[in-house]
């Protein structure tokens, strides 16, 4: 692969539609950064420059600035070379609704002039059975759910063998089932090796699955990074629920906590390399009565908001 370990990397991304100079810019000097092997996340509200980005990166528009990198070649003039290797799904492809699933399938793989017509039938089968769509193959598209419509749909992206897949918010408009259904498939190419950049205006989505995320605004990628932050012990903060407020932070402090805040009726601390069981039990021998007692993690909203100052506002 490529030399560098990235999967997808742009530098000064940039693209205004319209007149030169006039016009909006939809994406705005955008340096991606996905490394090869992982799941990243592109979180933003609608708007705010995603399919545009996405677009540029499959090098179905062209770029009014930047430069963009898939999988070590320039976009888009290598872009023969790296896009057999990076399946799709963008504003979903056209099914048509009388057929089956598989009839679908066989429909998009007869129309890829560089696969083997001898092949077609294992490669059809395989990518239903890695959607999880085997047993609904022979059911008519109009009669699948949305799930199952969106997981058809990148069935079709993994006709052929991918180092790369970009879904353009593939769970917006499924209903719960149908949004477990694709971030379990997500969770399931990853785990195979394929890197997954995802879109999403979803928050929780992306916690959920990915292990790296670039946030958007505006077209304006204000944050990116890895997740991994997440489960940073120095951001796992305990509480304790107690009438002895002012006894328990003495006791934390003893521990060697930082960070330490007190309230009427509470005490908190960050966690650090400390055991949450040493930390009751030092409570309880001091004679704190506690009421309650909570490991907090951060989500990624409070990252966001540590790391950047600003509130996430996904509406805006
Ligand atoms: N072909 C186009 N001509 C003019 N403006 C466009 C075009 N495509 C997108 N835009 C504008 O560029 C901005 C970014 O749109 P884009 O679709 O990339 O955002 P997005 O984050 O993907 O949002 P959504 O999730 O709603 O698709 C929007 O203001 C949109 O109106």
């Amino acid at each position: 692969m490529n030399p560098d370990g990235l999967a997808i990397a742009t530098t000064g991304l940039s693209k205004r539609f319209g007149r030169p100079g006039h016009g909006q810019l939809a994406v705005d000097g955008l340096d991606l950064v996905v490394p090869a092997g992982s799941v990243y996340g592109f979180l933003g509200p609608n708007g705010s420059g995603k399919t545009t980005t996405i677009r540029m990166l499959l090098g179905l528009v062209f770029a009014t600035a930047g430069e963009i990198s898939l999988l070590g070649q320039r976009i888009p003039d290598h872009a023969a070379r790296a896009l057999p290797h990076v399946g799709s799904l963008v504003e979903g492809p056209a099914f048509h609704p009388y057929l089956s699933g598989r009839a679908n399938l066989a429909r998009l793989d007869a129309a890829d002039l560089g696969a083997s017509r001898r092949d077609s039938g294992r490669r059809i089968d395989h990518a239903l059975e890695r959607v999880g769509l085997t047993a609904a193959a022979a059911k008519r598209y109009r009669n699948y759910s949305l799930g199952m419509r969106q997981r058809l749909g990148i069935a079709a992206a993994l006709l052929q063998p991918r180092d790369l897949l970009i879904l353009d918010e593939p769970t917006n408009g499924l209903d719960p089932q149908g949004t477990r259904e694709v971030r379990h498939l997500v969770t399931q190419l990853a785990a195979d090796g394929t890197t997954v950049f995802v879109s999403s205006h979803l928050l929780s989505e992306v916690e959920q699955v990915c292990d790296h995320v670039g946030v958007m605004r505006t077209g304006r990628l204000v944050w990116q990074g890895s997740l991994a932050v997440l489960g940073d012990q120095q951001r796992v903060r305990v509480v304790v629920q107690t009438p002895d407020s002012t006894v328990a932070k003495g006791v934390l402090a003893d521990l060697g906590l930082v960070e330490i805040n007190e309230e009427p009726g509470t005490a908190s601390a960050v966690l650090g390399s400390r055991a949450p069981e040493d930390i009751v039990a030092a409570l309880v021998r001091a004679g704190v009565a506690v009421r309650g007692f909570a490991v907090q993690r951060p989500n990624l909203e409070d990252v966001f908001v540590s790391l950047t100052g600003e509130g996430f506002d996904v509406s805006a």
